[in-house]
């Protein structure tokens, strides 16, 4: 089938219920067509639930989700160019590698043969073992070679590399890196290590108790994070009247960790105070944002509410 740039993905006030759990609320969100976004958030907050729907698995209690500007549900376009690949791995157990491949590669158009073998060898499985008796480890693999040589015109990732030693995941890392720039794609990558998989993104989500809390392309998130260090009397006051995330202090020195992009002079004032300005990693954004009781006033702030 002719190769795709990716499908692009729209959630309208979507909100997903599992009895009392509310799992997503309406969420709206646009993910960009041909586009690695990483989806984030603390255990709970609702990002396999956004695979699930995307992939059909589930129908949302209310809203509308649209994948290439259509309905997926039993839709009989959309759904083989959706790939989720989950932590539990949709696999046939009892069956060997090669009978899984031969299975699951029939209902992708877009499967790549030639792919799945070099993802086979580099993670070193063999065709014969059945997924019920691999470690969890090599389990992950083998999502993972299904995931990439899919080759789905959007590809969703969920904590596909857990069990996976560190060798492994950075062989991941590369080789998704690769096939995607022969391949352009829209893959969503969920992962809680957000320091390895920041150099594959390209815009992030960050899901928040169910909420979206940030949308947006990551060089520009980044550019929002500011670490100031400096003695702790000018770091308080060049950081009054902004959005402080944290403040860590050692003796005289204090290091605070500010939302919110440079305005001009900034700089300059820094320089002049004795401060040290710096980039802030993205890991550590999102601690401050989303970690214990940050939560509320973090999601209240997505809103724009003062508290
Ligand atoms: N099938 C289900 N039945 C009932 N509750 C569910 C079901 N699936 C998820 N939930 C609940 O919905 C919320 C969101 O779960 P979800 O698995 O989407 O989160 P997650 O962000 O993927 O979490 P994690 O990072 O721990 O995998 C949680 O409170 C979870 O307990």
């Amino acid at each position: 089938m002719t190769a795709t740039t990716g499908w692009g993905v729209e959630l309208q006030g979507v909100t997903q219920r599992y009895g009392d759990v509310t799992a997503l609320d309406d969420v709206a969100l646009t993910i960009r067509p041909g586009t690695i976004t990483g989806l984030l958030g603390r255990n709970g907050s609702g990002k396999s639930t956004m695979g699930s729907l995307l992939a059909a698995f589930r129908r949302p209690t209310a809203g509308r989700v649209l994948v290439d500007g259509e309905d997926p549900w039993e839709n009989e376009r959309v759904v083989p160019g959706v790939c989720f690949v989950r932590e539990s791995g949709d696999v046939l157990d009892d069956c060997s590698l090669k009978d899984n491949l031969a299975y699951l590669s029939g209902a992708r158009p877009w499967f790549s043969h030639e792919l799945a073998g070099e993802l086979l060898e580099l993670f070193e499985l063999d065709l014969k073992r059945k997924p019920s008796k691999l470690s969890r480890g090599k389990r992950s693999a083998f999502g993972i070679v299904v995931g990439l040589a899919s080759r789905a015109p959007l590809t969703i990732l969920d904590e596909v590399h857990l069990g996976l030693d560190a060798p492994s995941r950075y062989a991941f890392y590369d080789a998704l890196l690769a096939d995607y720039a022969e391949h352009p794609r829209t893959i969503v990558l969920s992962s809680h290590l957000i320091d390895e998989v920041e150099r594959l993104l390209e815009d992030v989500v960050v899901l928040d108790a169910g909420r979206v809390l940030i949308a947006q392309d990551v060089e520009s998130l980044r550019a929002e994070g500011i670490s100031v260090t400096g003695p702790a009397a000018a770091v308080a006051d060049f950081v009054a009247g902004r959005d402080v995330l944290a403040t860590q202090r050692l003796g005289g020195t204090t290091q605070t960790t500010v939302r919110g992009a440079l305005l001009e002079g900034d700089a300059r004032r820094a320089r002049q105070a004795g401060l040290e300005l710096g980039p802030v990693p993205l890991q550590d954004l999102f601690v401050h944002l989303t970690g214990p009781g940050r939560t509320t006033d973090a999601a209240a702030r997505a809103q724009g509410v003062d508290r």
